[in-house]
C-alpha cells in the first residue's frame, strides 16, 4: 500500500533527517527530469519550461532543468516572482513554482494546452486536503517524494495531479498517516475457504428493506451472497413479499422486529441493519435495541445511522459498549447526523475522530473514502468513481462488509476490502446507465480476479 503522510509530518521527517537537504533536492529533482523525459518520450528537440519558485520546490525544478539540459533537452527557466510578460515555447511545463510551502496568492500562467508536469503538488493545491486554489494547473503527472499527501488523493487532488508518482528519496517514514488501499493488500486480507466450510459458518443476517423500499433488503442480501456469505437471513420489517430465493426469508412485523432478530443471532457471524428502514420512532428504538444487545460483529448504515443520532444518549453512549466490533458507514449527511456537523477538509482526521468517540470502525464515504478505526492506521480507497452516486450502492456496500465481516475479516480490513472491491465492480460496469444491481452482477468476477493475480 502507498503511504499516506500529512505536509507537517513529512516537513517533520525532513527535520529530523541524516540526508542534507541538498542531497534530498538532488535526488528529487533528478527525479523529476526522468519523469519528464518519459513524459516528452525523448530528449532529441525538446523543449520544457521550468516554472521555478523560491523554495525548496523552485530548487528541484532547477535540479530537474540541469539534469534536462545534461541529457540534451532545450531548457528555460522562468523565476515564478519575476514572470515574462510571454512564455517562451514548450513541450512541457514544469511547475516547481510553489510545493507544501504555498500561502496562497500568485497566479499560475497560462500556459494553454501544454501539458504540465507538477513538482510535489501541482501548485495552489492544499497538500493537506485536496483542495485546489483558482489558477492550480491540471497536471497531467505529478512527482512526489516519499510518501503521498492527502492532498493527492482528496477533493480536487486526483483531477489536478495527473498520474501520481511516489519517489523514494531516501527519507525514512517512521510512520503513515494512512495508507492507500491496493489490489495486493486485498488480495493477501481475503481469508481461503476452509475445506470443512459449512452454510451457518459465514452467515449473515440482514434486516433491511420496508414496504416502498423492498430493493434495499434485496440490494444487502445478494451483495452479502456475491461477496461470499454462506447464507444470508433477511428480514425486512413489515413486508410481505419474498427474499431472493437463496436467502432465509425471515419475515417480521412492522414494530418491535428486535426481539425476533435478536433470538437466533448468535447463530450469524455478523449483522448488517439500516438500509431502507425508514426513521420512525418505532423503527429507531428497535434499531437501538439490536446495536446494544447483537452479540455479533455490525454494520450500521443508511436508516441505521439515523437511529444511532437520534439516541438521547447520543450515539457514542450506544457504541462504546459494545464488546464485538461495529462498522458505521456514514456519507457526509450522515456523518453530520451522528456528530452535529458535515466533516470538512480534513477528512482523515473526521473519520478518525467519530471513530475515537464511538469505538467503531467509520467508513466515511467519498471519492476518497476512509476507513478509521481506533488504535490502527487509517486506510484510505480511491477504488471507486462517480458512477457509484446512485441509489442503491450503498446497501450493496453494506452487504459486502457483512459478507467479508462473516468471514471473520477484522473490521477495519472487512470496510476497506468492502469499499475496494466495490468500487473495482463499477469499473467493469458500463460508462453510462449503472445501477446497484449492476455492482452485485460483477462481484464474484472482481474476487475471482484478485485472488487470481499475480502480486
Ligand atoms: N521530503 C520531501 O517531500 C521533500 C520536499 N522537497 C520540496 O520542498 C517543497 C517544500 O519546500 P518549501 O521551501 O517549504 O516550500 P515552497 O517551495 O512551496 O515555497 C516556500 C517559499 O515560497 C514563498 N511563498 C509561498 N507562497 C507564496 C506566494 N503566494 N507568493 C510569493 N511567495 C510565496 C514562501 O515565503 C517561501 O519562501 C516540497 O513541496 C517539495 O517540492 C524538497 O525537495 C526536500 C524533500
Amino acid at each position: 500500500m502507498i503511504q499516506v503522510v500529512t505536509p507537517q509530518h513529512m516537513q517533520a521527517i525532513d527535520d529530523a533527517s541524516e540526508v542534507p537537504l541538498d542531497e534530498l533536492i538532488a535526488r528529487a529533482g533528478a527525479a523529476v527530469a526522468r519523469a519528464a523525459i518519459r513524459q516528452l518520450g525523448g530528449t532529441y528537440g525538446r523543449r520544457v519550461l521550468v516554472v521555478a519558485g523560491p523554495g525548496n520546490n523552485g530548487a528541484d525544478g532547477r535540479v530537474a532543468a540541469t539534469r534536462l539540459r545534461e541529457r540534451g533537452v532545450r531548457v528555460a527557466v522562468v523565476d515564478a516572482l519575476d514572470l515574462p510578460e510571454r512564455l517562451p515555447r514548450a513541450d512541457l511545463v514544469i511547475d516547481a513554482a510553489f510545493g507544501t510551502g504555498f500561502r496562497g496568492g500568485w497566479q499560475f500562467p497560462d500556459v494553454g494546452a501544454t501539458p504540465v508536469l507538477a513538482v510535489d503538488v501541482p501548485t495552489g493545491l492544499d497538500a493537506a486536503t485536496g483542495v485546489a486554489g483558482p489558477s492550480t494547473p491540471h497536471a497531467v503527472r505529478t512527482v512526489t517524494f516519499q510518501a503521498a499527501k492527502p492532498g493527492h488523493v482528496f477533493a480536487d487532488g486526483p483531477a489536478r495531479c495527473g498520474d501520481l508518482e511516489v519517489v523514494d528519496i531516501g527519507l525514512g517514514v517512521d510512520r503513515a498517516d494512512a495508507l492507500l488501499v491496493d489490489a495486493a493488500a486485498v488480495r493477501h486480507w481475503l481469508p481461503h475457504r476452509p475445506t470443512d466450510a459449512h452454510k451457518w459458518r459465514e452467515a449473515v443476517r440482514i434486516v433491511a428493506g420496508t414496504p416502498g423500499m423492498t430493493g434495499a433488503g434485496h440490494l444487502a442480501t445478494t451483495a452479502a451472497q456475491r461477496a461470499g456469505a454462506s447464507l444470508v437471513a433477511v428480514s425486512s420489517p413489515g413486508v410481505d413479499a419474498d427474499a431472493p430465493v437463496e436467502a432465509l426469508d425471515r419475515r417480521v412485523p412492522g414494530f418491535d422486529w428486535y426481539t425476533a432478530v435478536l433470538d437466533d443471532l448468535h447463530r450469524f457471524r455478523s449483522l448488517v441493519i439500516g438500509p431502507g428502514l425508514g426513521r420512525e420512532e418505532h423503527t429507531v428504538a428497535s434499531v437501538l435495541r439490536c446495536v446494544e444487545d447483537a452479540v455479533v460483529p455490525m454494520v450500521i448504515d443508511g436508516d441505521g445511522l439515523f437511529a444511532l443520532a437520534w439516541n438521547e444518549a447520543g450515539s457514542p453512549a450506544v457504541l462504546v459498549d459494545r464488546e464485538v466490533p461495529t462498522v458505521l458507514t456514514p456519507h457526509d449527511g450522515e456523518y453530520g447526523l451522528l456528530t452535529g456537523r458535515r466533516p470538512d477538509d480534513d477528512r482523515l482526521a473526521a473519520a478518525t475522530s467519530l471513530a475515537d468517540t464511538t469505538g467503531a470502525t467509520v467508513l466515511l464515504k467519498g471519492p476518497a473514502t476512509v476507513v478509521a478505526t481506533p488504535g490502527e492506521v487509517p486506510l484510505i480507497v480511491d477504488a471507486g468513481d462517480e458512477r457509484l452516486a446512485t441509489a442503491g450502492t450503498g446497501d450493496v456496500l453494506a452487504g459486502i462488509i457483512g459478507a467479508l465481516l462473516a468471514r471473520q475479516i477484522p473490521a477495519h480490513r472487512a470496510a476497506a476490502a468492502g469499499a475496494f472491491v466495490h468500487g473495482l465492480a463499477v469499473q467493469r460496469c458500463a460508462s453510462v446507465g449503472v445501477i446497484a444491481g449492476d455492482l452485485v452482477e460483477q462481484l464474484p468476477a472482481v474476487f475471482t480476479d484478485l485472488l487470481a493475480t499475480d502480486a
